[in-house]
């Protein structure tokens, strides 16, 4: 049995403290945090040395009101699916705290604010990028991939993956294939990352209607995907080191991430529980940080650890 929705949703806070955290919660914010931190770690990747900090923090900011308006459209769209399964009921438009016309407007708000940040600050490109994986999360994801197929997370991830290569071009303005290899990383990782959830909540997202992969050909298929995926995943994770990219910290990182993330989802396939499914998404999560938080100091660290060590012999 997957985790069932037995609880009731919250009472609705209707204080102001009440109703700016709904406005708060409409963006999901550790989501879009994890997000708007790929694409820093892709600003900061692209440029030798310091990067022009006003350049940063204007793209953050623009990729961050982006986010924050695709996740809200995410919520309008979906509010009655949300409203029957356990893990999404509490969200401001299933419990009805937030009215659709008030998200609207917000979602509307923040997608005009981020594209006016972007285009006046950082660059139009960025701009027309982060705009098509707005829409194509809020809109293409949502509207038409979900409800119709299982691949539905498999190509609408391309959204999600593009944080680390819209920072990129905020600060190059180019697409280069050092971006698209950060995309990719987080496009071959999104699969392990979302159907483990999947698994340990297939019978919400049966009961919901929604077709993720383990509700239309079950859990055993799902862990096999999940195994081959996180074997692609290994592999892209490793090509920057063979193309230079990054140094010796990076791969030491890497091999040590993947292994563990390797061992997660051989046990899932060999040895299934809705324990260790959660256990593998949260996995998942920490994966990711530490995958670009390791590049980082790749990036700015090695090359000095082996300019010293060369000083030393
Ligand atoms: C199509 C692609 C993706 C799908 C379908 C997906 C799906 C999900 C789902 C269903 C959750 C649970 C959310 C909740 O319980 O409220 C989740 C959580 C999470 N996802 Fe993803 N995700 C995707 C891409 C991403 C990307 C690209 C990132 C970041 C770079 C990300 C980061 C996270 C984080 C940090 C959480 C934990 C949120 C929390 O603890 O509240 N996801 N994801
Ligand atoms: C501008 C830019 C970079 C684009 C936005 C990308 C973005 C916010 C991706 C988030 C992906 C995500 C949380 C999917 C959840 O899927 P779901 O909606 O099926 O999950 P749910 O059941 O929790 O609502």
């Amino acid at each position: 049995m997957s985790e069932q929705s037995t609880s009731k949703p919250a009472p609705v806070d209707a204080s102001l403290s009440g109703a700016i955290q709904q406005y708060y919660d409409l963006t999901k914010p550790r989501v879009v945090m994890l997000i708007v931190f790929t694409a820093f770690v892709g600003m900061l990747l692209a440029v030798p040395g310091m990067p022009d900090w006003k350049t940063v923090v204007l793209a953050c900011v623009g990729i961050w009101l982006a986010a924050a308006s695709g996740a809200a459209m995410n919520q309008i769209i979906d509010m009655r699916a949300d409203a029957i399964m356990a893990r999404t009921q509490n969200r401001p438009l299933a419990t009805g705290g937030l009215q659709v016309w008030q998200a609207v407007v917000f979602a509307l708000l923040l997608c005009g604010l981020g594209m006016l940040v972007l285009v006046l600050w950082v660059n139009v490109l960025t701009a027309v990028l982060t705009f098509i994986s707005m829409v194509g999360y809020g809109i293409i994801y949502t509207v038409f991939l979900k409800p119709a197929t299982p691949q539905n997370i498999v190509i609408g991830g391309a959204a999600g993956a593009a944080p680390p290569l819209l920072g990129w071009v905020a600060m190059t303005n180019a697409i280069t294939p050092e971006g698209c290899l950060l995309f990719l990383i987080i496009f071959a990782w999104t699969p392990p990352h979302f159907w483990a959830l999947a698994l340990y909540r297939r019978e919400e997202y049966a009961a919901a209607g929604v077709p993720m992969l383990p509700v239309t050909h079950g859990e055993e298929f799902t862990r096999l995907q999940i195994l081959l995926y996180t074997y692609i995943l290994v592999a892209v994770t490793l090509l920057p080191f063979t193309i230079h990219m990054f140094g010796a910290l990076y791969l030491a990182a890497a091999v040590y991430l993947n292994a563990r993330f390797m061992y997660y989802v051989y046990t899932l396939y060999r040895n299934y529980s809705d324990a260790l499914s959660r256990k593998t998404f949260f996995y998942s999560i920490k994966y990711l940080m530490y995958l670009f938080a390791a590049m980082l100091v790749d990036h700015y660290f090695w090359d000095r650890i082996v300019l010293w060590t060369l000083g030393q012999v």
